[in-house]
């Protein structure tokens, strides 16, 4: 194992494999795994990425969970890094055991918008780095990752008026590890533009069952659909100050519209979650946003009726799991 800061990565499904991976090569690393814990600990994560390589066998040191990875030496963990879905009102709580306050650096690597307040709270004397990400990636069977197209995290420190050297540090350590990486004053905005694709992909794909390719072949109007509701985030963005041009919402609508010629689809993270029968994102990727635009009296009925429709689907995958 690499030596170099000590990393805990809370989360190691699709998203957290790839950059437990990566850390790996620059830092001593542990992971926290759950339903895939035996399988990687017998036979490890096997990545197939476009980017990083294919047929990639690592074995992590995972542990069960957080106290577990606090027994293992007295040293403090230099970083959190959590891949897990952002649930509010849980994960704090999870991770405590494992966070030496002062010390260990808290990392997002998630989607959503409003997924930070929760940390600070909790842990009002650590560092928080929130980081956007770019990596679609799925599980498949347990321990085997597939990787699309791109890699990219645009990070910055959380609140941004915060001292920014953790959010260079950690962009330091990952750009080492092969990472792609911007770091942001503020990267609230990056999270709207985000949650442009987010808001308007993953639960229409997660509803119809489709690919983002697929659901565009699916009628004439369904990428007008899709550029509607995304500039639905777009105004409730502006409403708060965030001003995200329409060029780029048209580029993010791009990259999507590019992979149709090559029939490529991507499968965004909720119709993995609704093919794997797991909860979903549903209040971090749409409730917050469209309670956000209610707030601000922006109109934005599209999402509203998305959000209720994937809040019964992932009511109803709630009740499937007990
Ligand atoms: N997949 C993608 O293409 C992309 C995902 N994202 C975002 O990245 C984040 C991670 O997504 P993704 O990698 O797809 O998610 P996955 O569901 O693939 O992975 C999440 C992992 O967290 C684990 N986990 C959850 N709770 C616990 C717990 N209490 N203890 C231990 N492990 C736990 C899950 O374990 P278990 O298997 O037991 O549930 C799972 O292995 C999300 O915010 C997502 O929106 C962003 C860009 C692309
Ligand atoms: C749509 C996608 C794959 C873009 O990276 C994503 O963010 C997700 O699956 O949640």
């Amino acid at each position: 194992m690499a030596e170099g800061p000590k990393v805990l990565l809370f989360g190691a499904g699709s998203v957290g494999a790839v950059y437990l991976y990566l850390l790996s090569k620059v830092s001593s690393t542990t992971a926290v795994c759950r339903s895939n814990y035996g399988i990687v600990k017998k036979d490890g994560f096997t990545i197939n990425s476009s980017i990083f390589g294919k047929d990639i066998r690592f074995i992590p040191n995972v542990v069960r969970d957080c106290d577990e990875a606090k027994s293992l030496d007295t040293k403090p963990f230099d970083y959190i890094v959590i891949c897990s879905k952002a649930t509010p009102g849980t994960t704090p709580q999870i991770i405590a055991p494992a966070v030496t306050p002062g010390h260990t650096i808290i990392v997002l690597i998630q989607n959503g918008i409003g997924i930070e307040d929760e940390y600070t709270s909790a842990f009002p004397t650590n560092p928080l780095v929130s980081c956007v990400v770019y990596l679609p990636a799925t599980q498949r069977p347990a321990g085997i990752i597939k990787h699309g197209e791109v890699e990219r995290l645009e990070i910055g420190i959380y609140p941004s008026s915060a001292p920014a050297a953790p959010a260079k540090v950690f962009g330091q350590l990952i750009t080492a590890a092969g990472a792609t990486v911007e770091v942001h004053d503020d990267v609230q905005i990056k999270r709207w533009s985000k949650l442009l694709v987010n808001a308007a992909w993953n639960p229409i794909c997660a509803l119809t069952l489709c690919t983002d390719v697929n659901f565009m072949l699916s009628s004439e109007p369904a990428t007008d659909l899709i550029f509607a509701i995304m500039l639905e985030v777009r105004d409730i963005a502006a409403a708060y100050g965030h001003d995200i041009p329409r060029e780029e919402v048209e580029y993010q609508l791009g990259r999507a519209k590019d992979r149709i010629h090559n029939g490529v689809g991507v499968e965004p993270s909720m119709l993995q979650d609704v093919r794997g029968a797991r909860r979903m994102e549903v209040e971090v990727i749409v409730g917050n946003v469209v309670r956000l635009g209610k707030k601000a009296h922006v109109k934005c009925e599209r999402l509203e009726m998305l959000y209720l429709l994937a809040k019964a689907l992932d009511s109803q995958l709630g009740r499937k799991n007990g």
